[in-house]
């Protein structure tokens, strides 16, 4: 059994949390490969080493003395170093980190070493090989991750690599130049090395026992999904479910090679197995529900609308033309709505208004923002009659407005559109119906 395990901030955070992950790796004769991120949050108002070293570079390159917060993330890792009772002393990696700041090595750079560092104290701790992830992930000239030269170069380096530790989150281009994916990357990483060396298992270490029903932070102590499809995953992460980076799908599920997520503080506890396809029942209609603040919609009126040929793709291209991607876009005889990021739209706003009407010579157009969508995912609503209507009929008891609502053709989801401050209300109710009274 040749498995990937990568283990996140959180589970990295002390010397304590080492401990923990060392346990487990060792009671699994499978647990070859270990894709650590960087030293995360130890209590809830910590601050994730990543965002340390951003800060940190950010005053370098500002010209303003930065040694002070060096060193405080030095004696992060040495706390760790430390607590492991390691003899391994990281002054020459500082002192080439720090003249490297000096030399604006870049923003990428600055929070790669995060898990550069990390990588170097979890290989000590384990005896197994460092392997540094700017030697075997690619990114093209353009900072595209280069997908065909990252899995040639990492399976001829792990070959005869019988235990390694590859960082999370880097690599490097064409020019040497040490690139990131975007936040929580790392799991991408695993993903790659998962399908580069055709593992068997892709376990992802994190703090909670598995990919839960619902966002903890909104419902207390949400069910830990079971058994989750590659699909359902990705709409769910897509939409905000930050467990797993909506980008780590993509390369196992190619190979089809399962991920588990687990609970590094609950390590006998299964977590949540994520498969191409399966046949297990899922335990109720719905399997899980994740959503987004902050959009905005545009709605279009114009009489006969319908008739007028090629009506949508000329919105449409008003906002491709200002580079502003659309999320959902519902319509009816005369009307078209089309809903979008409001960060992204709100700047570009009169343009894009202008665009509309210079287009398609609308009858009016309205503008509504601070909206939220949320996603009611799940294989078992396909066979199941009357999901919407339980979520109408919930929402209404919960007194909230639905100001859109979306079903994709595959019956796999159901996206709503609320107001940003019925957004926690509606969840709630929403997890309420399907999941404690279980209608
Ligand atoms: N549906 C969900 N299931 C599980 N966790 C979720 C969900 N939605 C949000 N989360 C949050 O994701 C966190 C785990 O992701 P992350 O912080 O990236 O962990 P790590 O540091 O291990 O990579 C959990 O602590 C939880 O608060
Ligand atoms: N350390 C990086 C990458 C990462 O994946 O971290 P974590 O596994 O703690 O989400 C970040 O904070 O974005």
């Amino acid at each position: 059994m040749k498995k990937v395990v990568k283990f996140g901030g959180s589970s990295l955070a002390s010397a304590e949390q080492f401990k923990k992950v060392g346990d487990i790796i060792r009671s699994d004769e499978g647990r070859r490969y270990v894709i650590p991120s960087a030293p995360g949050k130890r209590f809830s108002n910590d601050i994730k080493v990543t965002d340390m070293l951003y800060d940190c570079y950010e005053t370098a390159v500002s010209g303003k003395k930065f040694a002070q917060k060096l060193e405080k993330i030095k004696e992060r890792y040495e706390e760790i170093i430390k607590g492991l009772d390691l003899t391994l002393s990281l002054d020459d990696e500082f002192a080439r980190i720090q003249e490297s700041f000096l030399a604006k090595a870049g923003k990428d750079y600055a929070a790669s070493r995060g898990e550069y560092l990390n990588g170097i104290v979890m290989a000590a701790y384990l005896g197994y090989e460092f392997v540094d992830a700017a030697q075997v992930i690619f990114f093209d000239e353009e900072g595209n991750f280069d997908a065909v030269k990252t899995d040639k170069a990492l399976a001829e380096r792990l070959q005869d690599v019988e235990r390694a530790v590859v960082p999370g989150f880097y690599g490097a281009m064409e020019n040497g130049c040490i690139k990131t994916f975007s936040r929580g990357g790392s799991d991408v990483t695993g993903s790659i090395v998962a399908k580069a060396i055709r593992a068997d298992l892709y376990e992802n270490w994190t703090d909670v026992s598995g990919f839960l029903v619902t966002d903890p932070h909104i419902i207390e102590n949400p069910e830990v999904i079971e058994t989750i499809t590659y699909r359902e995953l990705r709409e769910l992460s897509y939409m905000g479910a930050t467990v797993l980076h909506e980008d780590a799908i993509f390369p196992v599920r190619k190979e089809g090679i399962p991920i588990n997520i687990r609970n590094t503080n609950a390590p006998d506890e299964k977590g949540t197995l994520i498969v191409e396809s399966t046949c297990r029942k899922p335990k109720y209609t719905i399997t899980g529900i994740a959503g987004k603040k902050g959009f905005a919609s545009i709605n279009i009126e114009k009489d006969m609308m319908n008739a007028e040929v090629g009506f949508g793709r000329k919105v449409l291209g008003v906002f491709e033309d200002n580079g502003i991607s659309f999320e959902h876009m519902p319509s009816g005889i005369d009307t078209m709505t089309v809903y979008v990021h409001q960060s992204e739209f709100e700047e570009k706003e009169q343009k894009v208004l202008a665009g509309i009407h210079r287009a398609v010579q609308p009858d009016s157009i309205d503008l509504e923002s601070d909206l939220a969508l949320i996603a009611v995912v799940g294989r078992g609503m396909r066979a199941t009659r009357g999901t919407a209507g339980r979520i109408f009929s919930a929402l209404a008891h919960a007194n909230i407005n639905i100001k859109m609502i979306d079903q994709g053709s595959s019956e796999l989801n159901i996206i709503i559109g609320v107001r940003n401050e019925d957004f926690e209300t509606a969840i709630k109710a929403i997890y309420d119906i399907f999941v404690t009274t279980q209608l």
